[in-house]
């Protein structure tokens, strides 16, 4: 049985044949559709770093299907970033792909190494704006708020969205 996955695509370094961040971003939409059945690819967007990153990123996300459950889904995504060059590095640092499962429509996953949905995710404006151009009705199973209400409590006074 399939099922759909929200996935956050980021970049913030130059790849030796792709290019600048965004063509990064670009390539490895692409590629997803390597895993499952793509169904949704939002704008590529730039944004300013958050945490410990110096340059600029290019941000994305995708809706998916896929036969994979989270972890095999995840030890997929991991193994794209390896392809796109990507080592380990600081947690916040700089990087040349970065793939992470945002949201599952079967609901939470928790295990050792995968939390779903991304336990950081309603506070990451790069990720809920992409998102939100493709997916704006899709629940957060925890708050049972939707992607676009989550998007609009970030960037609007608190008091008006409670
Ligand atoms: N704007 C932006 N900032 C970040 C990003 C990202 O994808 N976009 N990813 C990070 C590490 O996961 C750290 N900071």
């Amino acid at each position: 049985m399939s099922s759909a996955y929200l996935i956050a695509v980021g970049s913030n370094r130059r790849h030796h044949l792709y290019g600048r961040p965004r063509h990064v971003v670009r390539a490895a939409l692409e590629e997803l559709a390597a895993l499952g059945t793509v169904s949704a690819r939002s704008p590529i967007i730039a944004s300013a770093p958050m945490g410990a990153a110096q340059r600029r990123f290019a941000n994305a996300a995708a809706v998916m299907d896929s036969e994979y459950d989270p972890p095999a889904l995840l030890a997929a995504l991991k193994r794209m970033e390896r392809q796109f060059g990507r080592r380990p590095g600081r947690r916040w640092g700089d990087r040349v792909l970065d793939l992470d499962i945002v949201l599952w429509d079967g609901g939470y996953w928790k295990g050792s190494a995968l939390s779903v949905p991304h336990p950081d995710f309603r506070d990451r404006a790069f990720v809920l704006g992409p998102a939100c151009a493709i997916a704006p009705g899709w629940r957060d199973p925890i708050s049972n708020l939707s992607l676009s209400h989550l998007n609009a409590r970030l960037t609007s006074p608190r008091a008006l969205l409670r």
